[in-house]
């Protein structure tokens, strides 16, 4: 069993050893909701925040961090209510000095605090860095997994982990929800996700199971939950024609959200999988009601349930895809089509991509929040556990 694997397995079952060892690492992660604080008008600020924390491009340093740690605790759970750590137990004691320091500090202020300070770390920040300037062949700064390009009025968000497959880290999913932000405000008119190398995307990067925080698997299944969520809202929300252009294999969460684009065309060298049993998982992306609507019910529970591969013909067949094309010729005539399509009036698209989709919206929500409540206990389970020691132990793959 590889450390990796020993440490996962530790964590899950005895979370509060960890707690207890002192070996706290720096970890954005520590950053996210977990507090279950009341909403505030601040409270979406320093989401936003804690968001900007995990795209630093430079570590902070130590003071600051520990600043973070500080504010970040009392602003979610009040003064410091841990015992003091022993004289030699250096990190969690400079951790609780920061903290205690804080002394009774109110909730709010130190939010505002915590807000103040990362905005004054992040400089002119990836905010700002990954608005799209208008004009041709414009690409954008500030993501380090994205390649984020404009060009003939059109956002180009490429995964661009290609020797992990694509697949989706945490720092990921925050960077595409970024750039389908920035993409929704820029001057282009189609915005399309696409996958650099053989593969369009293996689905969530199994290694994010083993990044947990200090608060055990429990914290870490809920800030998965809710991130879980945001994500896949800004797929529902998002207000242009979008669309997925699948150049090789496509894996769970990559399968699922495309029940939420517009267009999907994929490469005949494409499948479509979502092997959510053998991860012990359930799924996710709206697919529990987009994809017996799209496919009807049987066919969406082979999928969905059974984790049937489709090649891209039969996806097409079953109306996920919209078109297929061979491989040699992919690019070259999804691309042609996509620039003449994005020559098409903006207003006209988008009113109309809002009036085939408003009626759906609220459902989506409903059913999105839903997925990501199941999962939530999901990922607490032994089934899925298990799959995730056996993938990263390499004894397994799809
Ligand atoms: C406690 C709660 C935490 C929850 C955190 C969750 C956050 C939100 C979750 C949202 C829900 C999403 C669900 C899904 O997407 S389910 C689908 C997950 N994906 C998989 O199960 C795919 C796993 N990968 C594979 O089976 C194979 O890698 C694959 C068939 C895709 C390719 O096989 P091939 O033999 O061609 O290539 P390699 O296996 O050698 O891959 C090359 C390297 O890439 C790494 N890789 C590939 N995919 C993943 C992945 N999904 N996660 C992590 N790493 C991946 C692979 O390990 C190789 O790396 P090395 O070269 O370093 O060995």
């Amino acid at each position: 069993m590889s450390e990796i694997v020993r440490r996962i397995v530790r964590r899950w079952y005895h979370p509060s050893l960890l707690r207890s060892s002192g070996q706290y690492t720096w970890s954005p992660a520590l950053q996210l909701h977990t507090s279950g604080t009341a909403m505030s008008v601040t409270q979406k600020d320093f989401e936003n925040a804690m968001n900007q924390v995990k795209l630093l491009k430079k570590d902070p340093g130590n003071e600051v961090k520990l600043k973070l740690y500080a504010l970040y605790k009392q602003a979610t759970e009040g003064p410091c209510n841990i015992p003091k750590p022993g004289a030699f137990d250096f990190v969690n004691k400079a951790k609780w000095d920061a903290w205690n320091g804080l002394g009774s500090l109110p909730k709010e202020t130190a939010r505002q605090n915590y807000v103040d300070l990362v905005s004054s770390l992040s400089g002119p920040s990836s905010e700002s860095s990954s608005q799209v300037k208008p004009g041709a062949d414009s690409k954008q700064e500030g993501y380090e997994n994205l390649l984020v390009t404009s060009e003939d009025r059109i956002t180009k968000i490429l995964l661009n982990r290609p020797t992990k497959k694509n697949a989706i880290t945490t720092q990921m999913y925050h960077e595409i929800m970024l750039a389908l932000k920035a993409a929704s405000q820029d001057d282009s008119v189609l915005t399309v996700l696409t996958g650099s190398g053989d593969y369009y995307c293996s689905g969530n990067d199994l290694t994010n199971f083993t990044d947990i925080p200090p608060g055990g698997v429990e914290e870490k299944a809920k800030n998965s939950s809710f991130l879980l969520r945001d994500f896949v809202n800004c797929f529902i929300d998002f207000p242009k024609p979008l669309v997925a252009v699948v150049n090789g294999p496509a894996v769970g969460i990559s399968v699922t959200i495309l029940g939420l684009f517009d267009i999907v065309y994929a490469s005949d060298r494409a499948t479509f999988h979502t092997p959510f049993s053998h991860l012990g998982q359930s799924p996710e992306g709206c697919s529990s009601y987009t994809f017996p609507k799209i496919m009807g019910s049987s066919k969406a529970a082979e999928m969905l349930i059974f984790g049937k591969k489709l090649t891209a013909g039969e996806a097409c067949a079953q109306g996920l895809v919209t078109q297929v094309f061979p491989d040699s010729t992919f690019q070259k005539e999804v691309w042609t089509r996509l620039k003449a399509y994005s020559k098409l009036p903006p207003n006209a698209m988008r009113i109309s991509k809002e009036i085939i989709r408003k009626n759906e919206k609220e459902k989506l929500h409903a059913v999105n929040a839903e997925e990501c409540n199941v999962l939530l206990s999901r990922w607490q389970s032994d089934e899925c556990m298990n799959a995730v020691v056996n993938f990263l132990s390499r004894k397994a793959k799809l």
